[in-house]
This record gives structure tokens, sequence and C-alpha cells, in this order.
């Protein structure tokens, strides 16, 4: 059966509904895909189960036992293991209360790996919930196959966040093409049994209608510059900060800097950086990170020593406060044509911006995106292709620096992980030569965002 005539049946069955549906995110959605009913439907449930066995065996992939994210999958799952006699496993919802109490039923032994089958995704988070309980109990998430992908953030929550997954795998369609999230109507023309991805180009993300002047400024000077990089600038004197600034402006979108570490920083230096980001056309990104009530931020982005909402043109900050954190720092910014990126995830081992709170950072986003531009994340959240995903933790070389900074290579970041913007300190500080290694950077960002738009980008 082909991709097509799949969609077409699961319409018949009312499994794809239209109209005003809230998704598990809190999103508002006019199509919403409904497969619990497939279970009233067994020749179509056999059929979707065939389809996603047959993705199974076309990617080769090894496992010791299946496990369907409750409850919808399960059925599926089911069918699936007892068809091709393999090993499955139930994972609880609840712990009984009583018994066992074990939230993962079934055999198996530490260390087994485990498949997972999902009818639907749009954040990942059903997936990534199944595969910490897997984990806590010793299994090893390698893969999931999944039926549905709404293209909205799922496939970069689950690779990055799958305990020891290595891949997923999306069997069929987008069910969104990018025009729809934006409200209008043209459903993607869909090839029969094909991965199919639709994404907009950074050019075209800067024309959309309702996305922030500053969001559109960057990605527009991004394809004019065919840059993703953004270097952070983390030295201690104003005179190198500026020389790096006039040396690597025209290799880069973003120059991000920690303003607070300069030792003789005056307000001369800020007047210079504005200069210098107007002469190469770069914004200017204090990487300030607020996370203070409203009206402190307020005074912090205005005031003080280096009144930074002077001459950066972002900033950003983390969630913890609440929406007023947002508010103080728009009250000083909007007026200025500024705008703040919302810190949704980190890239240190440990960090607790992960799950829940990194999807409730997203819904304050959401909420205030007249200031917030975007995300620091280690891959694509938003769902928005308004919102610019920015993502530190960058090296040629995936590893760590011994004191918790994790890095992934721009080919992860952006490719893999459909971040836009890579942020490289080190990388580019350390080297023996920083314009030939901001070059290289630049390349590697950029040749992975044209290899991601797929072969009609150039
Ligand atoms: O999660 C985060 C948020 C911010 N950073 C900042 O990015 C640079 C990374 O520097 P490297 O030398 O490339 O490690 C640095 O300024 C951090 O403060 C981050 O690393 N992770």
């Amino acid at each position: 059966m082909c991709i097509d005539s799949l969609i077409l049946k699961l319409h018949e069955v009312n499994a794809v509904k239209f109209g005003q549906y809230k998704l598990k995110s809190g999103m508002m959605t006019p199509i919403y895909i409904d497969l619990r009913v497939l279970v009233s439907h067994p020749a179509l449930m056999n059929q979707v189960s065939s389809l996603m066995y047959q993705r199974v065996e076309e990617e080769g992939l090894q496992f010791d036992s299946v496990c369907g994210v409750p409850y919808t999958a399960l059925p599926i799952a089911t069918i699936i293991c007892s068809r091709n006699e393999l090993p499955m496993l139930i994972r609880r919802k609840e712990a009984k209360d009583y018994g066992t109490r074990r939230m993962v039923e079934g055999s198996y032994r530490e260390g087994d790996t485990c498949l997972i089958i999902e009818d639907t995704v749009t954040t990942g988070s059903s997936i990534i919930e199944t595969s910490e309980v897997l984990y806590k109990e010793g299994l090893k998430v390698t893969d999931a196959i999944v039926l549905m992908d709404r293209e909205q953030g799922a496939p970069n929550a689950s690779t990055t966040k799958l305990p020891g997954a290595s891949s997923e795998f999306i069997v069929g369609n987008n069910t969104f093409s990018p025009k729809e999230e934006n409200g209008n109507e043209a459903p993607a023309t869909k090839k029969p049994c094909v991965e199919q991805k639709l994404e907009l180009s950074y050019a075209d993300r800067s024309k959309l209608p309702n996305i922030h002047p500053l969001a559109s400024k960057l990605l527009k000077l991004m394809e004019d510059k065919r840059s993703n990089l953004c270097v952070s600038a983390d030295v201690t004197s104003s005179q190198e900060l500026l020389q790096l600034a006039d040396s690597l402006g025209p290799k880069i979108c973003v120059l991000k800097t920690h303003v607070d570490i300069l030792e003789d920083y005056t307000a001369d230096c800020g007047q210079k950086l504005q200069e210098l980001a107007e002469k190469h056309n770069f914004l200017i990104f204090e990487d300030r990170k607020f996370a203070d009530i409203g009206n402190t931020v307020k005074h912090q982005y205005k005031g003080g020593l280096y009144q930074i909402s002077s001459w950066s043109h972002i900033v950003n900050a983390h969630a913890v406060p609440g929406p007023g954190v947002v508010n103080g720092l728009s009250a000083v910014g909007k007026s200025l044509g500024r705008g703040c990126l919302l810190i949704a995830q980190m890239s240190s081992q440990g960090s607790l911006a992960t799950g829940e709170y990194t999807q409730a950072v997203l819904k304050m986003a959401e909420e205030q995106s007249d200031f917030v531009i975007g995300f620091i994340c280690g891959s694509k959240v938003g769902t928005r292709p308004e919102f610019i995903h920015m993502t530190p933790g960058v090296q040629m070389q995936a590893g760590g620096d011994g004191l918790g900074q994790q890095y992934s290579t721009p080919e992860e970041v952006i490719h893999t992980k459909a971040s836009d913007i890579i942020i490289v300190g080190r990388g580019v500080l350390e080297a023996p030569d920083r314009l030939k290694a901001a070059e290289s950077y630049r390349k590697s960002g950029w040749d992975a965002y044209t290899k991601r738009l797929g072969p009609n980008s150039q």
C-alpha cells in the first residue's frame, strides 16, 4: 500500500479530522490525526502494521524487543510482533500498587535494545517519555518507527533525547506543509511511499507575513552572506573584541558577546561594535541570560555599566522566572526593534532544561512572539518557521571541554538536528588562524544547511 491510498483510507475511517483541535503540546491545529479509531478497522490496522514493519526491514534495524507507545501504538506493536514472532514489551503508564510494580512488562535483560513503535508524533515527547521509562529499566532504545510525523519538532527532539538512540526513521509523510503551519491552505503534494520533507529556505522565512522584523533581517542577511555562523567572542579586552568583529565580520551572521568578561568595557566599545555590525552586516547578540523578575531585568537591560539595550540587537533569557522576564525586557527593547531568544535547552552536561521545561519555554515564546525571535537550543524545538534556532556547543569534532560543555559538529547541528545557526567560540578563538577557522565553520554550517534543503536549494 502506498502513502496516498493509506491517507485516503485513514480519512474514510475518520482518522484524519479537520477543524480546530488542541494538541498535547497545547498548540491548536486545523488537522488532527486520530489513529485510535484504527482498532475498529482490523484490515486497515493490518495494513498500517505491515507498512511500518516493511520500513523496519528496509532499514535493517536490529533490536532485541519492540515496545509500542501506549495506548494507540500498543495494538500496532502487538500485531507487528505477533506476525513476525518478535518479543514485545509493554510500557505501563502508571505502576501497579501491588505485585511487581514494574513499569515495563515482559522478559528482558539489562542492556537489551528496544525498538519503539509510535503512531503520530508532534513534538516527540511521548517517544521520549517511553524511552526514558525503558532506559530506567536498563534497556537501550535504538530506534523509533513512526507512522505520522507532524514535522513540528519531533525528529530533533527524538534524535537528541532518546537515551542511546542512533536514529529515528519516519514512515510516511508530512501532515503539515510549512504553509499550512502558517494557516494558509496548501496541502503538501505527496509522493507515494516516499519520505518527503518540505522546508523553507532562510530567504523564504525572512518574508513570512508574521515574522519579527529583526528575525527577518537576520534570515535575510544569512542568505545574502551565505552564513549561519555566530562567533562567540569570549575575549577579555575591548580591543581584541573589536578586532575580532572587524576581521571575522564578513564571515558571520551574528557576533555573540559576554560583555561582563571584558576587563575594560566603556560605552565607546558598544558604539564601535555597532559600527562594525553595520559595516559587515551582522547582528550583535549579548549572551546575558537574564533570569530575574521583570522589573530587575528591565534595569539590567537598559542601565548599569553596560547599557546592553543600546548596542545589542539580540539578548537572551531563561524562562525560569515566568513570562515577566520577557515582559521586562520587552518594555525596554521592543520600541528599539530588539529581539530576545529564550533558552529552551543548554549544551552543558546534566542541563535541567529538557522535556517539559523545554515545552513550557516554547509555549512562552509563542505567547510573546512580538519580542521573542527564537531559541537557544540543541536542536530545532519550535514549530513556527518564524522562530530562529541558535545552537552553542559546536566544534569540528564532537566531544567536551572537561567542564561540562558538550560539542556537536556543524553537520549534526544544522543537518541532523535542524537548527539554524551554529554558535562557535573556542573552535575559532583557539585556532592558529581565526579567520581561516571561521571560514571553515561558515562553510560547514552552510553546506549542512543546503544539504538539509535538498537538491533544489542552490
Ligand atoms: O547552552 C549554552 C548556552 C550558551 N553557551 C555559550 O556559548 C559559547 C560557547 O563557547 P565554546 O567555546 O564554543 O564552548 C559560550 O559563550 C557559552 O557561554 C553555551 O556554550 N551553551
